[in-house]
């Protein structure tokens, strides 16, 4: 086996994809400081499954990445790919070329390994190179810092080289997954067996139970055999009981039908009979009633008869006809006298009662009028309050000026300091009637200026003002206002016009020295009638003029209009004409009062004439009352006495004309009569009810006994229904019983019935069964199935507890096993080694003399190794060596291992460069000794060694940052290497 070929892409300063071919022997690398030659030693150590960034001389793995240079990027992905021939099969692989590929992203996690082209894991490779001596720890690679590092390395570290070289790597590792696979079985087996020991312990409670439960299922389903037999016959006993007592219960109900109709019959013949005798008892209490009657009419009868014999002997001696006559005459006449005499006094309370009603009337209507006029006379005074008011209100604005600004009534005080002062326009324009509003509206504003003499005067105004702060006003000096009238073109228009009245400063009247301020505040301002006459002139005259009307509306020049209702407060004019109006307002409205007054006066007056007539028509009122029921009395008296005698005198006529008493005598018999008959009628009642009484006595009787009866036949009911709930409940718990514990019908429990069955008897096993099922206690059903479940796991645990003593035994055998083997091949190679290290070093040395020994002779299997060196003439101390006796020392170490070991390849990166030249040639020597068994590729700056030589590599950076490698000659390597 060897390496035939290295292809490195985006590998460190292998930017370019570069392909390094290598044949066996010595192949040499050769090149200026820094060109990148051990970046070829890196490339094949990564490849090989070096996983430490730091021994890459990175801080990341991804620091192998091309990182860029001057003129390159940086690349994102770095692959090697390393060749080896493997014809003789050295390498544990089938194909004779064996392809090993790294690959790494910038970005991309983790790498990626390949062996020939399929993926796979970077134990793969491990385990492929592992005890080839091309792995981690083998001679394959080694720097100059590790071969100065491996003499000053503590023993223990220095081991793993010689295991390497011992072959037992592969050992170790097996040994070490044998260790974790014995650790994981005796976890398992110490799990498995504490679960064994739990189930050994659950199994035999649970044995116990399950008996328990298969007896108790035995002894139940015997239970069930007999019982649903037991119930099936209890069921169709218990329905035969219950349909006899059914029918017994139908007769005892018909029964009682029977009898408590009887007994409603003689109850009702009863009612019958009693109401018959209270109707005879009140017959006969009516009768007894008439009775009495009729013997007391029987007793007034016979006493009248008496009474009336004895009346009509005494009328007949003592009464005078002739008297009674002309007492019936004097009589009648008084009566007529009553009559006439009540009439009259009838009529006069009549009249005197309507007399009384119309003086109450007037009283009435007089009061209506009274309250009226005070009405009146409180509006007024309200009216005549209000105009008060109003008038002293313009009186003050008209003497105190108080419409006037503070600045015009400041002058007008100080109007006789001050010289000139001629007045307040509108004190000095007086508007004709029916202009005030007009001439008000006209002047606006200018109804306030004051007029003075000269325009001095107005100067010597303004000052005073601004002297005394007392604001402003407006001055019209006399000697410098001009009059202002309106064109003759327009006036010719305006006069034409319908509703034109004149020019304003045409109805007013004013002193004739101030014309001039007149016509230049008036003097173009039109007048007209109404205001639709206004607007209609001012559009003839192109709104050239103001128009005004009577009422203040006003048409401005342009056209604009200005109206509505006016205040009286500002306008000085219209004041002085109000204040006329409400002086004539409040006279007219005291007269008035006046005249109220006057007519409240009268009406009180009359009022209390009309009360005064009203209370005397009163008084007489009631004594009329008083007449008029006397000679009721009186005419009621008479009428009476009238009466009594003309009764008098038809009585006596009456005795006169029939004297008999027959009638009486006639009543008289007729009343005996009636009693007798009366008498018999009773005593006819009174026995038939004695017969009434007679037969309730035997109904009674009867009733008493159908009564009896009655409760016998009940009292069978109630036994029977007793009997009958009792079956029925009887029946349904059987059926409840068949349900709730054989989940059975009565149909379905019919086909388990076994005829022969004996009811006692199989009670009696029933009860007995009962007893013994009742006797196991606490029964677990699921015991059957849990112990079938826990003792089938057992015997599966247990299994495994076998199965797992057993490997685990094995395994400590083979850890054993290969212990034993790893000793003997360890100390085998070691003492080998040792005499090899021994014979190279002397040679390398030229002298002196060198031994390996164990720090840990006793345990072979762990133990570190020390080196003892005395080269010619020195003591043997290893730390106090030169840099080039550690690089010898090393050295002798390496090629002794090569000579025990065969070692296919060894990339020695610059271990000679602290060699001196002599000592490079025994160096070169060696390498060309051991390159038939073993491929060297040295990273080299000695020409020494570039002489031993079969190929030469010289790696240059043609383009900065990035390395090329080239084949040179011998000569041309030279020259590189001191370049
Ligand atoms: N990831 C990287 N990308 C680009 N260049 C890199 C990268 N890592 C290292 N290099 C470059 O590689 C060079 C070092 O290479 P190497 O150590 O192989 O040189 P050498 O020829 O062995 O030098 P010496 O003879 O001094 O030992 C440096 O120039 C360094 O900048």
């Amino acid at each position: 086996m060897y390496l035939k070929r290295v292809e490195l892409q985006g590998f460190k300063s292998f930017a370019d994809k570069s392909v390094i071919e290598f044949e066996p022997g010595v192949t040499g690398i050769v090149g200026p400081n820094g060109c990148g030659k051990s970046n070829i030693t890196d490339a094949i150590r990564w490849v090989l499954g070096e996983k430490s960034a730091k021994a890459m001389r990175g801080d990341t793995m991804t620091d192998v990445i091309f990182s860029g240079s001057e003129d390159r990027k940086p690349l994102n992905m770095a692959e090697v790919t390393l060749v080896f021939d493997n014809e003789d099969h050295y390498l544990d692989n089938d194909s004779n070329e064996v392809e090993i590929t790294r690959r790494i992203y910038r970005d991309g996690g983790d790498a990626e390994y390949y062996i020939n082209r399929q993926q796979c894991r970077l134990k793969d490779i491990t385990d492929l190179v592992m005890d080839t001596g091309l792995g981690r720890d083998s001679l394959s690679i080694i720097s100059q810092n590790s071969i100065n590092a491996f003499v000053q390395s503590k023993p223990e570290e220095r081991r793993g080289m010689f295991e390497e070289a011992a072959g037992v790597a592969r050992y170790k590792q097996r040994k070490k997954e044998s260790v974790a696979k014995l650790e994981r079985t005796t976890t398992n087996l110490e799990r498995v067996e504490d679960i064994v020991n739990e189930l050994e312990r659950q199994l035999n409670p649970l044995k116990r139970q399950k008996e328990k439960a298969e007896t108790y299922l035995s002894l139940k389903d015997q239970l069930q055999e007999i019982e649903v037999s037991v119930l099936v016959k209890e069921i169709q006993k218990f329905t035969e009981e219950l349909k006899t007592v059914d029918q017994e219960l139908k007769k005892l109900d018909s029964d009682k039908v029977q009898n408590e109709a009887q007994m409603t019959l003689n109850e009702g013949k009863k009612e019958e009979l009693e109401a018959k005798m209270y109707q005879l008892d009140q017959e006969v209490n009516d009768l007894q009633g008439k009775l009495l009657a009729a013997m007391n009419r029987v007793n007034d009868l016979e006493m009248q008869k008496v009474e009336i014999d004895a009346n009509r002997k005494h009328i007949l001696e003592s009464t005078n006809k002739e008297d009674l006559e002309a007492k019936i005459a004097n009589m009648k006449a008084m009566l007529q006298d009553a009559l006439s005499e009540y009439n009259d006094r009838v009529e006069r309370y009549n009249e005197t009662k309507k007399e009384k009603e119309e003086l109450d009337e007037r009283t009435r209507q007089c009061d209506i009028a009274s309250n009226n006029q005070r009405n009146k006379i409180e509006n007024i005074n309200i009216s005549l309050h209000q105009l008060r008011a109003t008038r002293a209100q313009i009186k003050d604005q008209l003497e105190n000026k108080s419409g006037l600004s503070y600045g015009v009534r400041t002058i007008l005080k100080a109007a006789d300091t001050l010289a000139g002062i001629r007045g307040v326009v509108s004190d000095l324009i007086v508007p004709n009637e029916g202009y005030e509003k007009a001439v008000g509206v006209s002047l606006g504003g200018s109804a306030q200026f004051i007029v003075t003499v000269s325009e001095r005067d107005a100067k010597n105004g303004i000052n005073y003002l601004k002297r005394n702060k007392a604001g402003r006003a407006t001055f019209l000096p006399l000697d410098v206002i001009k009059g202002r009238t309106i064109r003759s073109d327009l006036a010719m228009i305006a006069t034409s016009s319908e509703g034109y009245l004149g020019v304003m400063s045409d109805f007013v009247t004013y002193d004739k020295d101030i014309e001039q301020i007149v016509l230049n505040l008036l003097g173009q301002i039109v007048v007209t009638d109404t205001l639709d006459h206004a607007t209609r002139l001012s559009k003839n005259i192109h709104h050239r003029l103001k128009v005004v009307t009577l009422e203040g509306d006003v048409v401005n020049v342009g056209g604009s209009l200005t109206g509505g209702s006016l205040k009286n407060t500002n306008n000085t004019f219209t004041h002085k004409g109000e204040l006329e109006r409400i002086e004539k307002h409040i006279g007219e409205e005291e007269n008035n009062l006046r005249n109220a007054r006057m007519e409240l006066a009268r009406l009180g007056n009359e009022g209390r004439e009309i009360h005064q007539m009203f209370l005397q028509k009163q008084v007489s009122f009631a004594k009329l009352e008083v007449v008029v029921t006397n000679k009721m009395n009186d005419l009621q008296v008479a009428k009476s006495e009238y009466e009594a005698l003309t009764h008098q005198s038809a009585n006596l006529e009456e005795l006169e004309a029939d004297p008999s008493d027959n009638k009486l005598l006639d009543e008289l018999n007729e009343a005996k009569r009636e009693r007798d008959a009366l008498k018999e009628e009773i005593q006819y009642k009174r026995d038939m009810r004695m017969r009434y009484v007679n037969e309730n006595d035997m109904l009674s009787s009867e009733l008493r006994e159908l009564r009896a009866t009655q409760r016998v036949i009940e009292k069978g009911i109630t036994d029977h229904r007793i009997a009958k709930t009792k079956y029925e409940t009887d029946i349904q718990n059987a059926l409840n019983r068949l349900n709730e514990s054989y989940q059975m019908t009565y149909d379905h429990a019919l086909e388990f019935l076994n005829e022969d069955v004996d009811l006692d008897q199989a009670k009696e096993t029933v009860r007995s069964l009962r007893m013994r099922i009742a006797s196991l206690g606490n029964v677990n059903l699921d015991a059957i199935q849990e112990y079938e479940d826990v003792s089938s796991r057992y015997e599966t645990l247990n299994k495994n507890r076998i199965e797992l003593r057993e490997a685990q035994d094995a395994l400590m055998k083979a850890i054993s096993d290969m212990d034993q083997i790893m000793v003997e091949r360890f100390s085998d190679t070691f003492e080998k080694i040792n005499t090899e290290f021994n014979r190279v070093f002397r040679y390398l040395f030229g002298g002196g003399y060198a031994q390996l020994k164990y720090t840990d002779p006793d345990n072979i299997l762990e133990t570190g190794i020390d080196i003892e060196a005395q080269p010619p003439g020195k003591a043997a101390k290893l730390h106090s060596f030169s840099g080039g006796e550690n690089a010898l020392i090393a050295l002798s170490c390496l090629f002794a291992m090569m000579s025990v070991r065969t070692v296919p390849l060894s990339i020695l990166d610059e271990v000679e460069a602290a060699l001196d030249p002599a000592n490079v040639e025994r160096f070169a020597k060696y390498l060309q000794e051991y390159s038939d068994k073993t491929q060297f590729i040295v990273v080299t700056h000695r020409e020494g060694t570039m002489a031993q030589c079969d190929l030469l590599y010289g790696a240059t950076m043609q383009q900065k940052g990035v390395t090329k490698l080239v084949s040179v000659k011998f000569e041309d390597a030279t020259q590189m290497a001191s370049a």
